[in-house]
């Protein structure tokens, strides 16, 4: 299995304790986190990453074990194996394009994916040399899973990608997100609300609050 969880559970300070259903997840699997508002999606992406520590269970990506894992090893293992793509796209403004992957190359001690390979699969290869300030909502989002795919990374966690996007932009996200974990082997997790992304990823589990 190349990603799983078990157990897993995590406590806020002063909040209830939270657990959250086990995760199988083989290369090129998607799967989709639902949940109310404030029942821990956003929680388990945290943990899934290690941003989190868990109270209990075990987190397992490409046989390594990531709750065993603690500062530099931790970043580095998260900047190589585990892709994020958040609800805003949060590029480095004063950097192009390009410059913002390369980021993602440097922090991760990785040369990854060629840069303009991967902007032209994403449709965003004449933008290679562009500031990310001159981009439109969709055009950043899309920068934003080039840079969560281009160290290859084994896991892809999503928070809301699509919910500032049109149909057609959610339509392409999503497709590119499914497109690329197949690629490149990967898992992808998506956290979403959005009846769009439902009809695409029928594989889902649900966070509840006990
Ligand atoms: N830093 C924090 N300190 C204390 N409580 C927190 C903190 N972060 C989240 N919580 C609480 O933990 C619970 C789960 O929050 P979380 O953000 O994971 O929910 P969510 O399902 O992602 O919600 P939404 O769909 O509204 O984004 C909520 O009750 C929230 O108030």
């Amino acid at each position: 299995m190349l990603f799983y969880t078990k157990d897993l559970s995590y406590s806020h300070p002063g909040q209830p304790l939270l657990k959250f259903p086990d995760i199988q997840l083989q290369p090129a699997e998607s799967l989709l986190v639902l949940g109310q508002s404030g029942s821990g999606k956003t929680t388990l992406l945290n943990l899934l990453s290690g941003l989190l520590s868990p109270a209990s269970g075990l987190i397992h990506l490409n046989g390594m074990e990531l709750t065993g894992l603690k500062g530099d090893q931790l970043d580095l293992f998260r900047g190589k194996n585990i892709g994020i793509v958040f609800q805003k796209p949060h590029l480095l403004a004063p950097l192009t394009v390009k410059e913002n992957l390369e980021m993602a190359h440097f922090l991760a001690k990785t040369s990854g994916q060629a840069i303009p390979a991967l902007l032209d699969e994403l449709g965003m290869g004449a933008k290679l040399n562009a500031s990310v300030q001159t981009l439109s909502e969709g055009e950043a989002q899309r920068v934003s899973i080039a840079r969560a795919l281009v160290n290859s990374p084994k896991l892809i966690l999503a928070d809301e990608p699509t919910s500032s996007l049109d149909d057609e932009n959610t339509e392409r996200v999503i497709n590119l997100l499914k497109q690329q974990a197949k690629k490149i082997g990967a898992a992808l997790v998506i956290v979403t609300h959005d009846q769009r992304v439902k009809n695409h990823i029928s594989h889902f589990i649900e966070v509840k609050t006990s």
